[in-house]
């Protein structure tokens, strides 16, 4: 049942976003209950996708008051989801010839201003997806919730979307492995340094998605225009309390109350969606995806029985995979994935988001490891 805006309530400090519908691993609740046992924790937000992650769960927001914990945000900050109107016509869309450029050459890094204050090294992978569940995919508009909204967001059939998810590359685990481990005073020396370096991964992930896709709509004669790029891997001050900082891992801001994406799998729709009603106990945090049911190898033992690796490369909605890496093709099936159906059903019953549209995947482009 909701109570509120909050599905259960299992300890004060944390809200969870989800139903009996949604499959919910024991672990990761567990994690969480761990995090928010941490020194200087006041709050937690649990979302629908929450999933068990290294030490501390994917899917959720966590509130402290004057500490940091970088480990929270994870060895990719400023990962995130960024979604672009594209010239590519639905109708002619020539998906034979887009395949054949990316298994051949990849996505071409275009030429692009690099900020005079950055370090030179920061050039290195700009502009590149990364492995494992960074992709991009051209979608097309499938359903419309709101027609007003859509109306003004210039949403339409004619043209294919691209959605975008990548983080910081190898500059993210870089920072947190020189980062003392640990909670950090956000006025010390290290925190402030931590602060500072991960302040710029943040805006060089915006950065290097945004090349990303510009190269890969240039192997299909296009251009794009970003309508929305959310981060789901961060930590900022809490805007509403002073002293306060909100940590989000795989968990999209809704602080700007900007539309934003949350994806499905290559195999299921995505959701455009845009924050509404009261966001605090949610900490400004809402879901950025459906989020794995099942890990990496458990996919693969699960999968390899039952589909051969070229069954996986066409979807049961008809859209295309281009994918070099066989054992990557089990691992990010959509099987491996939570129904985001019943993840986003989750958050508009909690009443913090509203559906604007739905997109299915038409391709999807997953680099190989070693190669963008
Ligand atoms: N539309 C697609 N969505 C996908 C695909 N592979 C994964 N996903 C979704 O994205 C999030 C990413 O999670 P993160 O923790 O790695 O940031 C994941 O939860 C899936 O729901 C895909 O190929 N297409
Ligand atoms: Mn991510």
């Amino acid at each position: 049942m909701f109570s509120g805006n909050s599905v259960l309530n299992t300890q004060d400090k944390i809200h969870f976003y989800h139903s009996a519908s949604t499959w919910m691993e024991g672990r990761a609740v567990e994690q969480l209950k761990q995090t928010a046992a941490l020194p200087g924790v006041t709050a937690a937000a649990g979302m629908p996708d929450l999933h068990p992650g290294l030490s501390a769960p994917v899917g959720a927001a966590v509130q402290t008051e004057k500490i940091i914990y970088p480990e929270l945000v994870g060895g990719d900050a400023g990962c995130g989801m960024a979604f672009f109107r594209t010239t590519v016509p639905a109708g002619k869309f020539k998906a034979a010839r887009l395949e054949r450029r990316l298994l051949s050459g990849g996505i071409p890094v275009p030429e692009a201003d690099f900020p005079a204050e950055w370090p030179d090294w920061l050039r290195r992978e700009l502009g590149t997806l990364g492995h494992g569940n960074h992709f991009a995919e051209l979608q097309e508009l499938a359903g419309i919730r709101l027609p007003d909204r859509a109306r003004e967001l210039g949403l339409n059939r004619r043209n294919l979307w691209l959605l975008v998810h990548s983080g910081s590359r190898g500059h993210g685990p870089a920072l947190l492995e020189r980062t003392p481990k640990g909670g950090l005073d956000p006025e010390s020396e290290a925190g402030k340094r931590y602060l500072e370096r991960h302040n710029r991964l943040l805006a060089w992930a915006k950065r290097s998605r945004r090349l990303a896709a510009e190269g890969f709509l240039s192997l299909a004669g296009a251009e794009g225009e970003c309508v929305s790029d959310n981060c789901h891997n961060s930590v900022a001050p809490d805007p509403f309390a002073a002293g306060r900082w909100i940590h989000r891992k795989g968990a999209a801001s809704t602080e700007s109350g900007l539309p934003f994406v949350i994806a499905g799998s290559r195999g299921t729709p995505s959701y455009l969606v845009e924050p509404c009603g009261e966001q605090a106990d949610n900490l400004w945090s809402c879901a950025h995806g459906a989020g794995r049911k099942w890990n990496r190898s458990g996919a693969r033992s699960r999968l390899e029985n039952r589909y051969d690796a070229e069954a996986l490369r066409r979807t049961k909605l008809g859209g295309i995979v281009v994918c070099r890496d066989r054992a990557l093709l089990f691992e990010e099936a959509p099987e491996a994935y939570k129904n985001v159906d019943t993840v986003v059903a989750d958050l508009e019953a909690a009443g913090i988001v509203r559906v604007i549209a739905a997109f299915t995947p038409v391709l999807t482009y997953k680099s190989p490891a070693g190669r963008e």
